[in-house]
């Protein structure tokens, strides 16, 4: 968070040195008018910390305080007392006022104060980062997943964690694009910062602009208080910007001066704000395609997605959810106050032949529902939603061309692609006839049509372990 600081000082000479001492600080300055009464204006901005002559306060002083103190901000109020008058100091902090300082003091001293004050605040948000255990979560580590084709993924994802370069997330709705941009955050040098996460598809097009970049009272009707915006929230952290697809071509052009020089200027404001942030993106629609239709900008494209990393459907990652399962039983279990052991075989067999197009926001949704209905200490077919309980879905899922994900063959030859998916396609037909019949390598090799020597060595490059098959009811 970029802090923000509104000052109205009486003395000219101390509005200068101030002015000239606190930019040096991370912070927003912003003056108010000395000839004006100063009170609306200060009660109209948006700070985080408020310095103020006490020969500006209008009387009675405890009404004006208490203006500032209810603002939504909660800000902090420091004044500046031209009296060293113990009485009077006291008087101040019991009307609310959070530092009272002599401003005879000398100015360094003065300035440390400020400093402490503005690190307070910026504890003050930190703290509201992190969970009751102290922790912020996700993590990367923490991410449920077998499937060798997300933990390559994830190899990926901790290689770019260091990195400051922006980010651009693809995957279908619900695979977790929004899940894993706060574990990057989170294990990124800029985890101690804010995640301020934005969804483009869900604010009015006239808003977006000042929704991202904040505006200045009276910028627009309505328009009754300043406000800050979202890449000023995320100083020093990171922003996500859900659904960029969505965003409106007029903003896209605005957003890529932005990313420029991270410089901008709040809707109806005048002067230019700062911020170091990193920007993550996220979309489910298809860029390229946007693009040709001229929907979305090609530069602004390859400006947001100096990095870009596709998350697989879960439909091309079936091992990891009988984990994901698992997890969201115990999670609903608890949240719901139950005790629920597992899943039986068929509920758990239709869970992972089932196509996922919701992906694991729809998985989270079918296991809470199924919680909540279960009454034994076993999840069964029957607590899922009826689409599970066609006889379709216990037959092997087809092979669906558009379920490839073409973006992960964008640095493979053909022959290596070919490779890729002939393994897919190898693995899925053993595994089946090893189901069949109860991982017999034998009568496997004889139906598959090739010699138990040669399902054994394939069955080592492509990981399946018979051991699991055997286990299951033959
Ligand atoms: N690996 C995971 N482990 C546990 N929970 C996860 C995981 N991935 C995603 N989730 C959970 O699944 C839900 C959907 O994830 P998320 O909102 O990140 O998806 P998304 O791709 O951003 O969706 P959309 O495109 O619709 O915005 C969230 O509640 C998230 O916490």
């Amino acid at each position: 968070m970029l802090i923000r600081v509104v000052c109205a000082i009486k003395e000219k000479k101390m509005q200068a040195d101030l002015e000239k001492r606190l930019s040096d600080l991370d912070v927003q300055l912003k003056f108010c008018d000395r000839q004006k009464s100063p009170w609306q204006e200060l009660a109209r901005s948006c700070a985080d910390v408020f310095i103020v002559s006490s020969l500006l306060i209008p009387k009675p002083v405890e009404s004006s305080i208490s203006i500032l103190n209810n603002l939504p901000e909660k800000p902090i109020t420091i004044v500046l007392h031209n009296r060293e008058s113990s009485e009077e100091h006291a008087n101040l902090l019991a009307s609310g006022v959070d530092v009272v300082l002599y401003s005879g003091i000398s100015f360094d001293s003065m300035i440390e104060v400020i400093e402490s004050t503005l690190e307070s605040r910026r504890q003050f948000y930190y703290m509201d980062r992190f969970d009751q255990r102290g922790r912020y979560q996700p993590r990367l580590n923490d991410f449920v997943s077998n499937s060798k084709e997300m933990q390559m993924f994830l190899d990926e994802a901790q290689q770019i964690v260091t990195s400051d370069a922006s980010l651009l997330l693809l995957g279908e709705t619900g695979v977790g694009k929004e899940h894993l941009s706060k574990a990057i955050h989170a294990e990124s040098h800029r985890s101690s910062g804010p995640f301020i996460a934005i969804n483009m598809a869900a604010i009015p097009e006239q808003l977006i602009e000042s929704e991202l970049f904040g505006h200045e009272q009276g910028a627009f009707t309505g328009a009754v208080r300043s406000r800050r915006g979202a890449f000023e929230m995320a100083h020093t952290g990171t922003i996500f910007l859900d659904e960029i697809g969505e965003m409106p071509l007029q903003m896209q052009t605005k957003l890529l001066r932005v990313l420029q020089d991270f410089e901008f200027t709040p809707v109806g404001g005048e002067k230019p704000v700062w911020v170091d942030v990193r920007v993550i993106a996220a979309t489910n629609k298809n860029l390229e395609k946007e693009i040709k239709k001229g929907q979305f900008r090609q530069d602004l494209y390859y400006r947001l997605g100096v990095i870009t990393l596709t998350i697989p459907p879960l439909r091309r990652r079936k091992e990891d959810i009988p984990a994901l399962a698992n997890h969201f039983l115990s999670v609903y279990n608890k949240k719901i106050g139950c005790e629920i052991n597992r899943f039986s075989n068929d509920a758990m067999k239709a869970l992972c032949t089932y196509q996922w197009p919701g992906n694991i926001r729809e998985l989270m949704n079918v296991i809470e529902r199924a919680v909540i209905l279960c009454k034994s200490d076993t999840i069964s077919i029957e607590n899922f939603p009826s689409i599970f309980h066609k006889k379709s879905m216990t037959s092997p899922a087809g092979f669906d061309i558009n379920d490839l994900d073409l973006n992960a063959w964008k640095n493979k030859t053909l022959s290596e692609a070919k490779q890729e998916i002939l393994h897919q396609v190898e693995k899925k037909y053993l595994e089946m006839v090893l189901e069949k019949t109860g991982g017999k390598i034998g009568e496997t090799a004889r139906i598959a049509g090739i010699h138990p020597r040669g399902l054994y060595g394939k069955m080592k490059i492509l990981n399946i372990d018979k051991a699991t098959f055997k286990s299951k009811d033959h």
